[in-house]
Parts: C-alpha cells; structure tokens; sequence
C-alpha cells in the first residue's frame, strides 16, 4: 500500500482534478497551462510525490529551472509543503545542473576535466571574445554588446544542426571562431557547458545509466524558455538514458527568443506519442475580467475561467493629457489609493518594460512623495550566483530588520507575511557555491548555519538605511566569500564581489537596496515586466503604455530598427505576462505621446497592444471599465 504523508494527503485532496493527473501519472507529462493555473503548484506536489512514494531513498529528482530565482522559489516550496527531501532534490538552473551533474561529477570516466577556476566565461568575458571574433572575421563595426544574443541562436542552431540560412553569414563564421577560439583557449561558457553536456549524454553508456540511477526522473520548470541544445538534452535524457520527464510550461509565455528559446519545443515535446498532455483551465490568481483582458491584449482567446467564487477584479483604463510625468503621477496616485483601501503595499506592483524616460520619471516621482518603494536595479546588480547569493543574504538581513523593529501587536503579522529565504535554504547555496570552488567542506552543517545566522539575524539587526557597502564588506569576511569568488570556475563570480563593493560604494546604496527579487515587507515593487514573470501581486499598475514604448524599435548594431514580426509578437507576450501578475485590480495608463532623452515630442499615442486589447473586450466590460 501506498504510504504517503498527512500534508502529501492534503495537498493532493486541494488540487484540482487535472493538476492531481498530472502528479500521479506514472509516465511522461506534459503540462501546458496559462498564468496562475498552478503549474508551479503542481510540479512541487509531483516532486514531493514522487520523493515520497516512487523513489528510493538513495535516488533522487533532479528540477530544472531557467533561473536561479526559480530553482530557489521552487526548493523554498519543496520545503514549505514540509517533504524531507534529505538532500534528494537537485533544483539548479539548465546550466548549474550541466556542469555539477554532468560535466564535473562525470569528469573522471569521460576523461574531460571539468571546468576550473575562472574558466567559465561570465557575459562580459563573452562579449569580449565575440567582440574579437567579429573582428577577426571582418567585421569590426559589429558591436558584440548588441550581438550576443544572436551569436547565442546561431551557436544553438549548429549544435542543433538546424537551418542557418536566416543568419548573416558573416556572424556564423564569427559563432563558428567562437567556439574554436573557446576549446583553444580551454575555457567555456554557459552555451558551451549545455552542448558538452549534451555530446558527453549521447556518447557514454555508463553515464546515462549512472544518471539514470540517480535521477529517475526529471522535471523542467518554464520550458517554453529553453533553447533547442537544452530541449536535445531532455529528449535525450529521456530517451537514451529513460529518465522519466515532467514538463512544465506555457507557450504564451515565452519571453526569451531573443535567447534562442522557442516555445515549438514545449510543443514538439506534447506532440510525442509517449507523453501525456495534459492542460489547465482555471486561474487560480486572477479575477474574470483580468483574465478576459489578458487574453484580449495575447489576441488569442484560450477561454480560461477564474477559480468558482473568485471576485471578477477589476481593468481600469486612466489615460493623461501629457507626457511620462503625468504617467509617473497617476501611477503613484494608484499606488497610494490602493494602500488606503488597505492592499498591503508589498502586494503592489508598478511594471514597466525596459529602462528609459519612463523609468525616470517613475523614480523621481516615488522619491519626490517619499514612497516607500523597492526598485529592482536589473542592469546593474553583477549577474552570477555569487552575487544572486549576496543579494538573497541582504533581504534575509533586511527582513530580520523589518521584524526586530516592529510593534509587539504588528510581529505576528510580519512574520506571517515575510517571505525571507530560510537560514536552511542559504546554508544549502552557500555549500554548493563552496563545492562549486572546489572548497573543503566546512567542519558541520551547523558550523555554517550558525556563521549565516550570526551574520544575517544579529541581536542588533543592520537597518534597512545601513551602508550596503560595510555589510557586504563584513559578509565577505565572515562568510569568506573571497575564497568562493577566486576559486569558482564561473567568471562572473570571480569578478561580482568586487563589482557589487564598488557598485555599492559608487552608488552609496543601502542595504534594502541589495535585496533583489525578494518580496520586501512595507515596500511597493517598482520592477520590469521580465522581472515580474512568476509573480503575483494583488494590484498591477502599467504606466507608459504608449506606441515607441510598449511597442517599441529594438536596437540592432547599435540603431534603431522597427521589430519584426516575431520580435512584436514576443514584446506582445512580455505584455501579456505583466497583465497576468494581477489577482485583482489592473490599472493601465495611457495618452498622447511622451518626450523622448532629446525633448523631441513622440505624438506616437496609445499602445497599439491596448488598442487591439480594448477592441477586443466586450462591450459591457470595455465601457463598464473606461475611467
Ligand atoms: N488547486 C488549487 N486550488 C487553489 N489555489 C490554487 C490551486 N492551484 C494553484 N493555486 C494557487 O494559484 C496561484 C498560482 O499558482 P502557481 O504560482 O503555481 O501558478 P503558475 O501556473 O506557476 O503561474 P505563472 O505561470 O503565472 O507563474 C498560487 O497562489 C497557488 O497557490
């Protein structure tokens, strides 16, 4: 008889008729399902599952995920539903689970040694050396800051053997140098781990039984975002090593093809005869009309319904007689009006597309009325896990923060409400940043539970205003992080520490300021629509919805070009993705034009995405909804 625990139980009592199919099926799955149908929800109560009656105790799950948000987001679940993983869930992102359970655990029978310190190659380096390929091929002028993401399409397609004709010929020589200029030079990069991995699956035997044996199964979180080389690796995961796959996705929300993610995986995936497609229909996060306009703005109709007894929500369109100014205004006054009908302000959302005058005008508006808001600084925080680690430790700080200094009647509230990574969760990065660099273990687990504790939940809590800069500089040293950064084989990571010192100290930044991609209590979320994909907020506030913004040119070799067809129809899905954080009220500004950096007025108008969005809602909805 099947053994399963009281919170297993229950959990699978709540699900959803389809989503409990698709935990329990016993072969492949595919689930394709819209925003807020529970996706993330359901691969956590198949993991836990699985974990607890279908695998041994000596065998395990691996999880992977596109980012390392999301590989934490899903452990801190995993954790939450109070399943003893006991180390057997490997959550890591595509490129963390290539090189630790591929590349560096097989290196002694494939005979290919695993990358060293520094030898992965982080974005800068590999702007670098593209930037020296172009030049070597001849064509110097083109700048490989703009190309990168280009280069990493055609590099996928020649692993992939795919088509090249849509390429410039002249930057798949360039990819081609590229990867000689790597294996000559003994270095790799993300790109590369991912192929490496892909050929050392294909070719040896033993490693796909000894993967086999030790991740029975698979599940991949968000796989409309993987490229084809990762989508290879799964099938091939799958059909030359058995491994039992979970595939998790949703087609409307690819964001990412500017990377080589194409959404026709997901799909070529669900089409196989030996995977169980399964969909979901209801949206547990949103109200009905939240849903209708989403699905308006998509242009698709995928007929979802809201959870029965959810409330309807509500879309209210504001539009403002002038430019960004008025938009920064009216969003704040939204913010301001949602936080006295008493929507907790971290539950508040403002979203805006990419950085520019919008942004601007946002800032200095929230600053101007004193606003207590998060800005999440996506550009400038160093990329890499280092860093993303620094920053986890700072919201942990900053919420310990938020707790010691609350009223005796406010800190049950808070401690309901924090979202925090746990000490347990840290320690877990922290190790596996430390056996990344090839660190001796530390004495005891709890040696390195009580460090972090010492270091993040001290009697006398760092405040929120402290100097980012003395935290992070005690951090390093208490935690010896500098040892991590010099011996990791990431490059990003050998540089991030002192990039993240000197940002913090060039910038006078805070530590609140370090505290990225976590929900900070008190504080409205002022982020980018890509940032915001895998969140929810109760209000979502889109300012700056005007043509030349939202849709906007894309910069091509360093100018302006009107996007294509494709690159439209992804900017109309990162559109999509924004409405469907909402759970229950939306609020979208518009108006005539915005100035541009230059003071040239754009009398450009309302989005072109609202237009077709408003057009498209019934009657009663659309006027019902015009403010
Ligand atoms: N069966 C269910 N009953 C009630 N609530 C549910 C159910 N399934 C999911 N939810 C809730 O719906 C919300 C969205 O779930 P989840 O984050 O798993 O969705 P998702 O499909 O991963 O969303 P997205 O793709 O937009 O990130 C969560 O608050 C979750 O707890």
């Amino acid at each position: 008889m099947l053994q399963v625990s009281d919170a297993l139980l229950s959990e699978l009592e709540e699900l959803h008729p389809t989503q409990r199919a698709a935990v329990l099926h016993p072969g492949n799955v595919v689930l394709r399902a819209g925003p807020g149908s529970g996706k993330t929800r359901t691969l956590v109560a198949r993991a836990a599952y699985l974990l607890e009656t279908q695998i041994s105790a000596f065998r395990g799950i691996a999880c992977i995920t596109y980012t390392n948000a999301a590989a934490d987001e899903i452990r801190r679940r995993v954790l939450q539903r109070g399943v003893r993983t006991d180390g057997r869930i490997t959550c890591s992102t595509v490129h963390a689970f290539c090189l630790n359970e591929i590349l560096r655990a097989f290196a002694p029978l494939t005979k290919e040694p695993a990358p060293q310190a520094g030898q992965v190659l982080g974005d800068k380096a590999t702007q670098i050396l593209l930037q020296h390929c172009f030049d070597r091929v001849g064509i110097a002028e083109t700048l490989a800051q703009f190309r990168t993401g280009e280069s990493t399409r055609i590099r996928r397609a020649l692993a992939c053997d795919e088509p090249l004709d849509a390429f410039d010929p002249r930057e798949v020589q360039a990819a081609r140098l590229y990867e000689q200029e790597l294996t000559a030079r003994g270095q790799t990069d993300f790109e590369s781990m991912v192929t490496r991995a892909l050929r050392i699956v294909r070719e040896h035997e033993p490693v796909r039984d000894l993967l086999h044996a030790r991740f029975p199964h698979l599940i991949v979180d968000e796989y409309q975002d993987l490229g084809g080389v990762l989508h290879e690796l799964v099938v091939a995961l799958h059909d030359l090593a058995g491994i039992t796959v979970f595939a998790v996705g949703d087609t409307d929300q690819s964001v990412y093809g500017f990377s080589g993610a194409d959404a026709k995986y997901l799909t070529d995936l669900a089409d196989r005869g030996d995977f169980r497609d399964l969909p979901l229909d209801v949206n547990y996060r949103s109200g009905q009309k939240i849903i209708v306009a989403a699905e308006a703005a998509l242009g698709t109709s995928r007929e979802r319904r809201a959870r029965d007894g959810a409330p309807p929500g509500s879309v209210n369109f504001h539009p403002v007689e002038e430019g960004l100014d008025d938009h920064a205004r009216l969003a704040c006054d939204l913010a301001q009006q949602a936080e006295q009908q008493q929507v907790r302000p971290e539950r508040i959302a403002i979203l805006y597309p990419q950085r520019g005058r919008l942004l601007d005008a946002l800032l200095a508006e929230l600053t101007r009325r004193e606003i207590d808001f998060l800005y999440e600084r996506d550009d400038k925080i160093p990329a890499g896990t280092l860093s993303r680690f620094v920053q986890r430790c700072a919201s942990r700080a900053v919420t310990n923060y938020q707790i010691h200094t609350a009223t005796a009647d406010a800190r049950p509230d808070m401690l309901r409400r924090a979202e925090a990574p746990p000490l347990a969760q840290l320690e877990h990065a922290l190790t596996t940043l430390r056996t990344e660099a090839r660190l001796s273990p530390p004495t005891s687990r709890l040696a390195l539970l009580r460090t972090l504790q010492t270091c993040l939940d001290p009697q006398l809590p760092y405040p929120l205003d402290a100097s980012a800069y003395d935290w992070l500089q005690r951090l390093r040293a208490r935690l010896r992080l500098d040892a991590i950064a010099e011996q990791h084989p990431d490059k990003d990571n050998n540089t991030s520490l002192g990039e993240l010192a000197a940002l913090c100290r060039s910038k006078g930044l805070a530590l609140q300021d370090l505290a990225q991609g976590e929900e900070v209590i008190g504080k409205i979320l002022l982020t980018t629509y890509h940032s915001a994909k895998g969140r929810e907020f109760d209000t979502v506030i889109l300012p700056g919805l005007l043509n030349g913004i939202i849709p906007r040119n894309v910069a091509d070799r360093g100018k302006w070009r009107q996007p294509t067809a494709k690159e439209l129809a992804e900017q109309r899905r990162t559109f999509y993705v924004a409405l469907t954080r909402a759970e229950s009220t939306l609020h979208l500004i518009y108006g005539p034009g915005y100035h541009t950096k230059n003071g040239y007025w754009r009398p450009d108008g309302p989005s072109d995405f609202l237009i077709e969005m408003y057009r498209r809602l019934p009657a009663t909805d659309s006027s019902e909804q015009q403010t």
